[in-house]
């Protein structure tokens, strides 16, 4: 019970990735208030939650709507009587709109697809972080996480979806910069693909990728809220690859956890390159700062 005594938020709990964190968050001990827009699918949560154990508390907290923030972080305030440890950022409204608009330009599509990607999943998000860095920096210690995706490096799926996230990423960085000082940490996580219910029924069997369970991210969250060394990667964008082999984990049912970094993967995304990953061993690793230079701009 590692995270015993711990507050945790994490929005957009009741199914995918937010799910699987408020699983293992309340499983290593920490009480964490969960939000969505509806009760009985947050309370499907909260029973899985139990069942093994943890406490969780199910929020109606509508991540589009600002008063619904506020109402949330003033609850947990009065409740926990001024604590709260973590933030995880990970309402997100737009995986309808994506896969009804792929193959469409984005002049083809509604230009309100941007409100279906954005105002939960990036407006929301500063919105938390304002109201979770109230109580945090008087306490003098926190961790907010920011679900992103490598959508933030290069295109993926749509315009609304790669802006979004390029801006979640530099929301963490800039955050971080004047949290840092002050004792909390602010952090990008980007997990690979997830084997999330939504991904499951869009996703034809045969071109699913090799994903991860929606608990990874959840499991690596709870190690870097223990990591001694936490300062050092605010402002960060954190990959859960990087995070499984720091902290020696595994998926939840054994699985490997497949390596965005790996270079036979990164040469199967272009088609120029495509032909080289045959003959690539897949142990060769990208590091870091390539991916930087893959996102210049200049
Ligand atoms: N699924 C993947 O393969 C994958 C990979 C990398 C990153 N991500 C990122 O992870 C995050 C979560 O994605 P997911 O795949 O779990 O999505 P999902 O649609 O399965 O889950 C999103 C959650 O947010 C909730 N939600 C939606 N709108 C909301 C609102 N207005 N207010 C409160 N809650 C709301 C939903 O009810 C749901 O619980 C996204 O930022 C996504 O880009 C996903």
């Amino acid at each position: 019970m590692s995270l015993s005594g711990w507050v945790c938020v994490v929005t957009g709990a009741s199914r995918g990735i937010g799910k699987g964190i408020a699983l293992q968050l309340s499983e290593a001990g920490a009480t964490v208030y969960i939000t969505g827009r509806q009760m009985k699918t947050l309370e499907q949560t909260a029973a899985e939650v139990n069942e093994r154990g943890g406490l969780c508390l199910p929020v109606i907290c509508d991540s589009t709507k600002d008063d619904d923030i506020k109402e949330l972080f003033e609850r947990i305030k009065r409740e926990q009587n001024g604590r709260l440890d973590i933030l995880v950022n990970n309402a997100f409204g737009g995986v309808h709109a994506i896969f009804d608009n792929m193959e469409t330009k984005f002049w083809e599509y509604e230009p309100s697809v941007w409100d279906d990607v954005n105002n939960s999943g990036l407006r929301g998000h500063y919105f938390c972080c304002v109201y979770a860095a109230r109580i945090m920096v008087p306490q003098g210690k926190g961790l907010i996480v920011t679900i992103s995706s490598i959508g933030g490096l290069r295109y993926l799926f749509n315009v609304p979806y790669g802006v979004g996230k390029a801006a979640c990423d530099r929301m963490a960085v800039d955050t971080a910069v004047e949290l840092k000082s002050l004792g909390v940490a602010s952090v990008s996580l980007w997990p690979g693909a997830v084997q999330t219910e939504l991904v499951n029924e869009h996703v034809i069997e045969k071109e699913k990728p090799p994903g991860e369970t929606i608990e990874l991210s959840g499991k690596c969250i709870v190690e870097l809220a223990k990591d001694k060394n936490l300062m050092k990667l605010t402002g960060k964008v954190l990959l859960t690859c990087d995070l499984a082999r720091r902290y020696k984990l595994r998926d939840v049912d054994g699985r490997d956890i497949f390596d965005l970094k790996s270079l036979k993967f990164l040469l199967t995304q272009s088609p120029s390159t495509s032909w080289l990953s045959v003959i690539t061993p897949s142990f060769i690793r990208v590091p870091s700062f390539v991916f930087g230079l893959a996102s210049s701009k200049f």
